[in-house]
């Protein structure tokens, strides 16, 4: 197989730091000033484990916040794929079954790729694909404001229920490893997805890799 030129762009960071909105934003407005469709985004959240086989009041007590929580080797399976031009069937997650569905969503070889997710920065394969990596570097306060509005919102989250997961996991394993991962980062952006000069930035840089 023939590896062609798609660039993997990680961008890592706590939960509810701006990561979907960072990507998206870059991916949206590229879309629109250059009328390509030469740029992909993933979401390290769909290659959480499928937990089918296991009864619901088992699911609610995973650690959504481990490495172990995920299927990193799909993941990594998946970039090599679309860096040799074959496309991907990507998992679609539920957040509320706390399982995979059984959709897929197929998606095709593109120029470049963004990637998104908290922990992608802990593996070492994942690493080793990574061209470029960007942590979003935003006060963990901020992140659980955030988190507590987007989780009830769109999670059908409780605010116990967010509270208490917050405190059990989400914030011990950030100090553990997604805060220590941003050793790895290439750029770090502080405040989050609304950084108009750090999205400027990037987009310029993935602007002259799609002309290359
Ligand atoms: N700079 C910002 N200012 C205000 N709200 C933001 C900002 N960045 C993100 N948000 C909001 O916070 C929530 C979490 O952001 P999101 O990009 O989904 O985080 P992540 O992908 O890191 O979990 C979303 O509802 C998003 O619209
Ligand atoms: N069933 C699940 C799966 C994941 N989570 C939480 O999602 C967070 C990661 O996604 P972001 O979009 O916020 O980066 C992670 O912190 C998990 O705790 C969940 O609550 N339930």
């Amino acid at each position: 197989m023939n590896k062609n030129h798609c660039v993997v762009i990680a961008i890592a960071g706590a939960s509810a730091s701006g990561k979907s909105l960072i990507a998206h934003t870059i991916c949206n407005e590229l879309r629109q000033e250059l009328g390509t469709d030469q740029i992909g985004i993933i979401s390290e959240d769909a290659y959480y484990k499928d937990q089918s086989h296991m009864p619901m009041e088992e699911r609610v007590q995973t650690n959504y916040d481990h490495p172990k929580a995920f299927d990193h080797q799909l993941l990594s399976q998946h970039i090599k794929s679309l860096q040799h031009n074959q496309s991907v069937e990507i998992p679609v997650y539920s957040y509320t079954e706390h399982t995979r569905t059984d959709e897929v969503i197929n998606l095709t070889p593109k120029k470049i790729i963004i990637i998104e997710g908290i922990l992608l920065l802990t593996d070492s394969t994942l690493r080793s694909q990574i061209d470029a990596s960007i942590f979003i570097d935003t006060p963990l306060d901020i992140c659980l404001m955030r988190r507590l509005t987007r989780d009830i919102m769109e999670r059908g989250r409780t605010l116990d229920s967010v509270m208490a997961q917050y405190k059990k996991t989400v914030r011990p394993m950030f100090l553990q490893f997604i805060e220590p991962s941003k050793q790895h980062a290439d750029i770090i952006i502080p405040r989050g997805g609304k950084n108009r000069i750090a999205t400027d930035i990037l987009k310029t840089r993935i602007k002259y890799l799609l002309n290359k």
